[in-house]
Order: C-alpha cells, then sequence, then structure tokens
C-alpha cells in the first residue's frame, strides 16, 4: 500500500476540523483571548525542503501563548547551557500549568521550564544583564529569524490584558524571588514573560520556526543552524514529557510526538527528521489545550504513521 499524499490529509483534516460541533472552550483568564471566534482552524506541515503544506486559516495570527516557552528554553540554553537545569527541573509537573503547589515543597524550583513558574524563571535568566526591551526584543528577533518572517509580532493588546490580570503568575514570581531563585526584579520578568507570550504568529510561520527541532538543530531550508542535534534532541525529550503539562501522558498516547502547546489554541509539534507542524485552534480542553488541534494532529500521525513510537502498515 503507498504511503498517503500528505496534502491529501491535511485537506482532509482541515475540511472535518471545520466541519466539527466540539469545539472547546476559549480561554477567558486573559479577557482578550475570550474574544477569539472559536470556530477558526489551521494546520500547517514545514517539510525538509522548506515547503509548507497548509490546510485551513493558516494566514491569520494568533496569540503562540506558552508555545513561546519552546523558544525561549532554546534562547536561554544558549545563554547560560546546561547551568539552567540548577533553576528549573525537567520532570513532568502532572499538574496544570499555573499551578503553585509544588514550588513550597521544592524549594522555589519549578518542575520543568513549560510551566508558568519554570518559564518565568527562563525568563528571568535572559533578562540578567539586559534591560526589559532588549530582553524582550532578542526573543522576537529569534522568532523572525526562525520563521524567515519579519511579520511576527507582538499583540500589545494581548500583553496588556494580561497585564492586568495576571495576578497568579505574580504570585509564582513573587514566591520564586522569596526562594532567591528569580534574579531580576519581579515586574520586568513578568513584563518580558507577558510579552513574549502576547507573540503572535500564523500557523505557516510557526512550523517554519520549529523546523529545527525536526532536523538535528538546523534548519533544512535556510540552511542555519540554531543548536546542537544533542539540544534539539533533548528539547524535544521535555517536549514531550511536559510541553502539555497534566496532558502530557494523554498527548503521547494519542498523537505520538513532541510538541507544546499554549492556551491561544497554538500546538508546534515535531516529527523528528521529517517534518515540524503547527496547529491552531483556539478552543481548549479541560487541561488548557487546544481541542481540536490535538485531534487533529492525532489524524495527522495516524493517516502518516508519523507517531514517534511506531507506524501502522502501510505508511511511515
Ligand atoms: N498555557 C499557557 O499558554 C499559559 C500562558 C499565559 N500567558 C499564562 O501565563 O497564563
Amino acid at each position: 500500500m503507498p504511503s498517503p499524499d500528505l496534502s491529501d490529509v491535511v485537506a482532509e483534516i482541515a475540511a472535518e476540523m471545520a466541519a466539527r460541533p466540539d469545539r472547546g472552550q476559549v480561554a477567558t483568564y486573559i479577557p482578550e483571548l475570550g474574544r477569539i471566534d472559536p470556530n477558526q482552524f489551521a494546520i500547517a506541515v514545514a517539510l525538509r525542503d522548506g515547503s509548507v503544506v497548509c490546510g485551513g486559516d493558516c494566514g491569520t495570527y494568533f496569540s503562540i501563548q506558552s508555545v513561546s516557552k519552546v523558544f525561549t528554553l532554546t534562547l536561554a540554553l544558549g545563554l547560560a547551557g546546561d547551568r539552567l537545569w540548577n533553576r528549573v527541573g525537567r520532570e513532568p509537573s502532572g499538574s496544570r500549568f499555573n499551578s503553585i503547589v509544588q514550588l513550597e515543597q521544592e524549594r522555589g524550583i519549578p518542575r520543568n521550564p513549560f510551566i508558568n513558574a519554570g518559564a518565568i524563571a527562563v525568563t528571568d535568566m535572559i533578562l540578567s544583564g539586559h534591560q526589559p526591551r532588549e530582553a524582550l526584543g532578542e526573543i522576537l528577533r529569534l522568532l523572525q529569524f526562525l520563521a524567515d518572517d519579519d511579520g511576527v509580532h507582538i499583540d500589545r493588546a494581548v500583553a496588556a490584558s494580561e497585564e492586568r490580570t495576571g495576578f497568579n503568575n505574580r504570585a509564582l514570581a513573587n514566591f520564586m524571588k522569596g526562594f532567591g531563585v528569580i534574579e531580576n526584579t519581579v515586574e520586568y520578568v513578568l513584563g518580558v514573560y507577558f510579552h513574549h507570550c502576547a507573540i503572535a504568529m500564523t500557523a505557516r510561520q510557526l512550523a517554519a520556526a520549529g523546523s529545527f527541532l525536526a532536523h538535528q538543530g538546523k534548519n533544512p531550508a535556510t540552511g542555519h543552524s540554531v543548536i546542537t542535534a544533542e539540544r534539539a534532541r533533548r528539547i524535544n525529550a521535555i517536549m514531550l514529557t511536559c510541553g502539555h503539562y497534566d496532558g502530557s501522558g494523554e498527548f503521547a498516547y494519542r498523537v505520538g510526538l513532541p510538541g507544546k502547546s499554549g492556551v491561544g489554541g497554538g500546538i508546534l509539534a515535531v516529527v523528528p527528521g521529517k517534518a515540524s507542524v503547527a496547529v491552531w485552534s483556539p478552543g481548549l480542553d479541560a487541561w488548557g489545550n487546544s481541542h481540536l488541534g490535538r485531534i487533529a494532529l492525532e489524524m495527522l500521525t495516524t493517516r502518516m504513521g508519523w507517531s514517534i513510537f511506531g507506524a501502522p502498515a502501510g505508511t511511515g
């Protein structure tokens, strides 16, 4: 049986997702995200040769939110190397993305860089020695460079909305500051954090930006070496185990790829050696991960035989 055609599979997924009545709930705790129309869906698959196979609303900008944590981790590892792991763990938390419960017992060291506490600690490391504006500029430029597209921007309305309502993140940051895990002024760290969460990208740009993770640290389309192959492998491992918070086991079980979600409804998933995939649908499931995004990725890996845990006969 020949491998299924990727363009056909992507078109089928987009058509099926457009028709589904179950769309999840948009995040309302950031008021600006609560206004997004849930009837949107995009899928973009960036291949080794630089081509991107798209379905649905692939050119629509959305708030990448916690998907930005993959890129801040990449940047911070480049700046601090393995010293980063003195301040952040790399174990799944088994709790919600904004949970504070483990921080007290573990003396302010967050479980991993993909929960809010961990990402705030990573942002603090990027900020050290810089003004907030410079640190934020560096994160934004990294994403523009990786996507090879200057259209990637910060949605100031989303950032301001979270700045007004981010009491939980303020609690996390202050708690870590109390343990000496945060070096810089808490409000500066949070300012950079809220703004990098508010980066807006299209699914096409996000898939292209994640390409280095699928190809041993190097973007095959642009030829740019971003990180070492070993580091890319390790970021993928953390995405697999921690990228969907306490829904990470379910995501591995159903989709079978390293992935990182955000409350804007985006997910970046990595098919090692083959492709980088971005999906977006704003409605979330009970864990705060994109409801249709996860279903779409499950369809993609099942039909293409792309799960890292093994392909059914006739695919791959
Ligand atoms: N899971 C997410 O995408 C959370 C990111 C969001 N900016 C927050 O801090 O709450």
